[in-house]
């Protein structure tokens, strides 16, 4: 049998803090394939982390990852062009609207989509905040502006940090439906989310750390 490559595999990753010695991430070792795969464990076992490595926004001290064929490491400028990230922070470029960061965004990722882009603004309720800057927005409303940009980037993988985490139930139930088409649609795209929340949908795989 031909021995096919996992989608994203990461190999011995390992990650420990500048200030403390002790490894958060430690060689961690891991096969992932498209859909919708749920990465659960307890406060600390550094789910935030692994995410953060996984978006190449912190540099493994060991070890490996590769991501349908493009490694980590080795060619970072085209691994992070198939990878976005939505965190708890606020994202990045607070100074832009959603309108304006969105097509800043658009011109790095290659198969970003600005009809997705405007039915995630729709789907959050997001119309009256598209040209007022980010950092003006409330913490829930910047939240849903990365989201809507992260999910119409179109990435290979994409990366989400508790993205349930004070959402109104209309945007909620938005999300939810996004998730729902990740985990059947087929498509070779990995959506990778760390939540505590329940899902309330079944994904494809479920990791426990
Ligand atoms: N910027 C940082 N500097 C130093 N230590 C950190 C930093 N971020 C996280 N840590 C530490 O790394 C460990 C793992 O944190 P991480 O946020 O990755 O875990 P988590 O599983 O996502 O936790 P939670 O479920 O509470 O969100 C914790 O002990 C945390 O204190």
């Amino acid at each position: 049998m031909p021995n096919i490559p996992a989608f994203l595999r990461t190999e011995a990753l390992s990650y420990a803090y500048s200030n403390s010695a002790r490894r958060v991430v430690d060689l961690w070792s891991q096969t992932f394939e498209p859909g919708l795969v749920w990465l659960r464990g307890p406060n600390g076992s550094g789910k935030s982390t692994r995410l953060k490595l996984l978006a190449g926004m912190l540099q493994p001290q060991y070890g490996s990852a590769r991501l349908a064929g493009v490694d980590l490491l080795r060619q970072p400028l085209q691994y992070r062009r198939m990878v976005s990230f939505v965190g708890a922070e606020p994202p990045p470029f607070e100074h832009l609207s959603p309108a304006e960061r969105f097509a800043f965004l658009s011109g790095l990722y290659p198969d970003a989509d600005r009809a997705s882009w405007q039915a995630h603004i729709e789907g959050f309720g997001l119309q009256p905040f598209l040209n007022q800057p980010l950092r003006t927005l409330s913490t829930g409303t910047q939240h849903k502006a990365a989201l809507a940009a992260a999910l119409a980037l179109h990435t290979p993988l994409l990366l989400l940090d508790e993205p349930l985490n004070a959402l109104d139930a209309v945007s909620l139930a938005h999300l939810r439906g996004v998730l729902g088409e990740a985990a059947n649609s087929g498509a070779e795209r990995l959506l990778l989310v760390v939540s505590h929340e329940d899902l309330g949908l079944t994904p494809n795989a479920c990791i426990e750390l």
